[in-house]
């Protein structure tokens, strides 16, 4: 016994080391580029079948072609990589997300190259590097660890790599050559890719597919150690792989014993499964610029000459009516828009923001006017033409395509990554295929989808709270677990032969039915687009935050978009497997759910047209070949795309809690405490014209609030009023947690002591979305507009309820002439009234303004502190973070002031 525990310990600590290696080799790109590179598989795989070729096919001696593969191909690779398609990509703003395209760009790229130049079978006769012997392997991996280790802490570079991953921006001021760093970074994390697939691939299958998986399986163990930490990694690694393999000693009988196979032979995928889940979020070192594109201010536009500001214009706008009130000209729009402050009429419509405008709107809408859609019919048409193994090929197009629309819903509209909506499709086909014998095949297709729809829960409920890269990483590994065990598993899948609905049995009637349930579905996409939902879902792609503000419930249309997204999926896949009459777990590998998730995003993500087409080139590229046209091409589309503006469905977000971090950063420690310091002489006490809804809504007030970042404490036993009629200003330096407290009052951070109250009604744990119905409405730093919407489904966001609200507020602030236009492009002061008029959609008798001038010349200011004046005289209470002393002693009734610490 104890002899079988040391061989399966040995067998655990060969496959560890290359485990090992592979942590490494992710980390260092990751410390040093800031990417996760999710191609390190398919390079790992690429020097595999490299050394294969150069010894079995060439005949060259081993030691050489090891050489050439391990020093000059693989390193010449990442050079490659690192200059043409990663290093353009730093320093956007979208960096992040382009990066991960592009990554799963190389992936399905060299995927399809191996598929086109070896075949996609599996290679046995892949040569032997190093010696069987575990500990050689074992003590290169720990060898190498501790090398980069030492690389890091002692040497010059070592400091240059500290000093990039700190701060990439701070590091090339001081003179270091970050694109030197990234360079070796990618050059090392490409030898140690090549260096695993070659030590990888004797022992396991080399295929395309196959190895690069399962080394994006191990991604784990670098997940696992945080991107950070190379001895966690190397632990994780031997820990998961020794006792994968002392699973094998485990025979028990029954229904656990085919759980403990699968267990034994895919601890990784679980292992990543669990790292993803635990881990909310991979911070990217040295992330250049937090600030979306569309937020950044455009260059300011001239105002035309205004009327000096006196501080109380006769025709100051007023609120938006309340419930009850009548609308019309003599609303309160009419005065507002009569005696609107000249500064407003100044950007109206700049010629700018109409160009850019178009080229940032949601492009299905833009690009594909009237023939499109009827060109995209006739050629899904044109099959029902064909004869022969070209009719039999179509088949695959229709599903196919509801699959990718599936893509359309969760990340082209409501912008969460998934990866694994293959997953979905093979559940829906495995469920259809096993089904059928029970039911007709239509139903049984349909309660397929009834089935899996739910289960987008899987994906749904970690999307509420992951983004990016943290989201890519759990769906993938979600995929992967349901690929390994479910569909892979001979208990699940032994013995089915799936059929067609009968009456359908021949490809032409088949690809008919097929079609028509595309169309269904097409129209249920193109419908799920527009609309109350439609607007929603874009506003969540674009600013989440944001649209939690306007009062859209985010975590219930995120899930509400990946059930969607499964139950398409499941449509697709069990069309699929009725249409082969085989179930093939194959067709829904994960690999498959990058190729889509890369094919959706080239070829437009938030377009039903982008789907058809995406559908259509990958099997027509693949049909007749021995595979990998498909791949390759949409590989190489990938990578260019990652250099082009990305769809916004991917656009880097801000943090979840938002914070101009680094900037913060650099002003130091802040005295967390909140003290009433000066009341303008200005200040006034009025008598509110009318409030804001019901009285019992209450006052807004924080009682003994303490709000922390990870252990950093920002906010500590802050006590604040917001008196209804009435102005208060929050000033104090940068960093010293004004917009935290913000956060803390709109629901976008959770304080960690104290209570937010709304009058007598404890709030604290109220989502945001529940905090704007109830009457509290705020605006960003920087400005948070939806900019694939136009300027008045920015506002009928906020005003789902009472579309009146949402024309009141475009009247009152001078939008009613820019309503159709995209909100992409418009200027700072524009962009400024906007998101006003979005708050006071919602109705609020609580208003929040983070900033509210800033990026505004006098004038706009001017004409902006009479509006907020005139909502303050209507009963409104505001909270404005202000910096300007001068301004705060003009605008404020009273005035708090959060310190810096000494
Ligand atoms: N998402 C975040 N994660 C970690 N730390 C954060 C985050 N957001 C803010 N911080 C930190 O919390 C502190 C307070 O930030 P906050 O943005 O609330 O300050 P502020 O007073 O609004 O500053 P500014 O005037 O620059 O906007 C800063 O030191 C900042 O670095």
């Amino acid at each position: 016994m104890a002899s079988l525990t040391y061989d399966l310990t040995l067998a655990g600590l060969a496959v560890g080391s290359a485990a090992a290696l592979t942590g490494i080799g992710l980390i260092v790109t990751y410390r040093a580029t800031g990417v996760l590179n999710l191609a390190h598989g398919a390079v790992a795989m690429i020097c595999a079948y490299l050394l294969r070729q150069l010894t079995v096919e060439w005949g060259w001696p081993l030691a050489p072609a090891a050489a050439f593969t391990l020093l000059v191909f693989a390193p010449a690779l990442g050079l490659v990589l690192d200059r043409a398609v990663f290093r353009p990509l730093a320093g956007h703003a979208e960096h992040m997300a382009s990066a991960l395209v592009a990554s799963l760009g190389v992936f399905v790229l060299l995927v399809g190259a191996a598929s086109l130049l070896w075949g996609t079978g599996a290679r046995a006769d892949a040569p032997e590097l190093l010696p069987a012997d575990p500990w050689i392997q074992l003590s290169t991996a720990v060898a190498l660890a501790l090398a980069v280790s030492a690389v890091t802490r002692w040497t010059r570079f070592g400091r240059e790599l500290r000093a990039v991953v700190d701060d990439r921006g701070l590091a090339v001021l001081s003179g270091i050559d970050a694109g030197r760093v990234s360079a070796a970074g990618w050059a090392f994390g490409t030898v140690t890719a090549g260096l695993t697939g070659v030590l990888l691939a004797p022992h396991l299958r080399l295929d395309p597919y196959g190895l690069p998986l399962l080394v994006m399986e191990v991604m784990a163990v670098a997940v696992a150690a945080r991107m950070r930490s190379l001895p966690v990694a190397v632990g994780a690694a031997l820990l998961v792989a020794v006792a994968q393999s002392q699973l094998a000693r485990f025979h028990p009988e029954g229904w656990a014993q085919p759980l403990v196979q699968a267990v034994g032979s895919n601890l990784f995928a679980v292992a990543l499964l669990a790292a993803a889940l635990a881990l909310p979020a991979v911070r990217t070192p040295a992330t250049p610029d937090p600030v979306p594109p569309h937020t950044r201010a455009p260059p300011p536009v001239p105002a035309t000459p205004t009327p000096p500001a006196t501080p109380r214009p006769p025709g100051v706008p007023r609120v938006p009516a309340a419930p009850g009130e009548t609308d019309g000209p003599a609303g309160p729009a009419a005065p507002g828009t009569a005696h609107a402050p000249s500064a407003f009429r100044a950007s109206r419509a700049p010629t700018a923001f109409r160009t850019s405008g178009a080229s940032g709107a949601s492009g299905a809408s833009g690009v594909h006017a009237v023939p499109l859609p009827l060109v995209a019919a006739i050629l899904f048409l044109l099959p029902l033409g064909f004869a022969g193994s070209d009719l039999h090929t179509s088949v695959q197009v229709p599903a196919l395509a509801v699959i990718l629309l599936s893509l359309v819903v969760v990340t082209g509209r409501g912008g969460q990554i998934s990866l694994g909506q293959a997953a979905y499709a093979g559940l829906g086909a495995l469920l259809t295929a096993q089904l059928s014998p029970h039911l007709p095949n239509l139903l049984a297709l349909a309660a397929a989808v009834l089935v899996v729809a739910p289960l987008g829960l899987l994906t749904g409920w970690p999307a509420i709270r992951r983004q990016g890269l943290a989201l890519a990483l759990t769906t993938l590994a979600i995929s992967l677990t349901v690929s390994r065990f479910v569909l892979e598993q001979p208990y699940a899948v032994e013995g089915l032969v799936p059929d067609r609905p009968s009456g359908f049995d021949d490809d032409r009637a088949y690809y008919a039915l097929e079609l028509l349930l595309l169309a269904a579905a097409a129209l249920s996409v193109w419908a799920l687009r527009r609309g109350r939902y439609g607007r929603a879902l874009a506003a969540i792609r674009d600013h989440e935050q944001g649209a939690a503000a306007a009062g859209v419930r985010v975590p219930a249309l995120k899930l509400g978009a990946f059930v969607t997204g499964a139950a398409l999926a499941a449509l697709g896949g069990g069309l699929l497997t009725m249409g082969a009459r085989a179930f093939d777990p194959g067709a829904f590998d994960p690999v498959r759910g990058l190729l889509w998730f890369a094919a959706i995003v080239v070829l437009g993500s938030d377009s039903v047209l982008g789907a058809l087409l995406a559908a259509a080139l990958l099997v027509g590229l693949d049909a007749g070949t021995q595979g990998g046209w498909a791949a390759a091409v949409i590989g190489v589309l990938a990578v260019a795309r990652g250099r082009l503006p990305l769809p916004r469905a991917l656009l880097a977000r801000r943090p979840p809690t938002g914070g101009r971090v680094s900037r913060a950063r650099a002003e130091g420690a802040v005295r967390p405490r909140a003290e009433k310091a000066v009341r303008p002489p200005l200040a006034r006490r009025r008598t509110p014209a009318r409030q804001h809804g019901p009285e019992d809504r209450g006052t807004l007030h924080v009682v003994g609030l303490t709000a922390a970042y990870g252990r950093r404490t920002v906010l500590e036993e802050v006590a604040l009023d917001i008196p209804r009629a009435r102005i208060t200003a929050l000033t104090g330096p940068n960093g010293a947690g004004k917009s935290t407290l913000f956060h803390c009052l709109a629901g976008t951070h959770r304080p960690v002591a104290g209570r937010v109250m709304l009058g007598d009604r404890d709030i604290t744990r109220m989502p945001a979305h529940a905090r704007t119905h109830l009457g509290i409405a705020r605006t960003f730093q920087q400005p948070a507009v939806f900019p694939s919407l136009t300027v008045e489904d920015n506002v009928r966001v906020a005003a789902e309820h009472d579309p009146r609200q949402a024309v009141r507020a475009l009247r009152l602030f001078e939008l009613t002439d820019l309503a159709g236009a995209p909100a992409a492009g418009l200027p700072t002061a524009a962009l400024r009234r906007l998101e006003l008029a979005r708050a006071l959609a919602t109705d609020p008798h609580t208003l929040l303004l983070d900033e509210p001038t800033a990026g505004l010349d006098p004038a706009e200011t001017a004409a902006l502190v009479r509006v907020l004046k005139a909502l303050a005289a209507d009963g409104m209470a505001l909270l404005v973070i202000e910096h300007d002393r001068e301004l705060v002693a003009e605008l404020a009734d009273s005035v708090h002031t959060l310190e810096a610490r000494p």
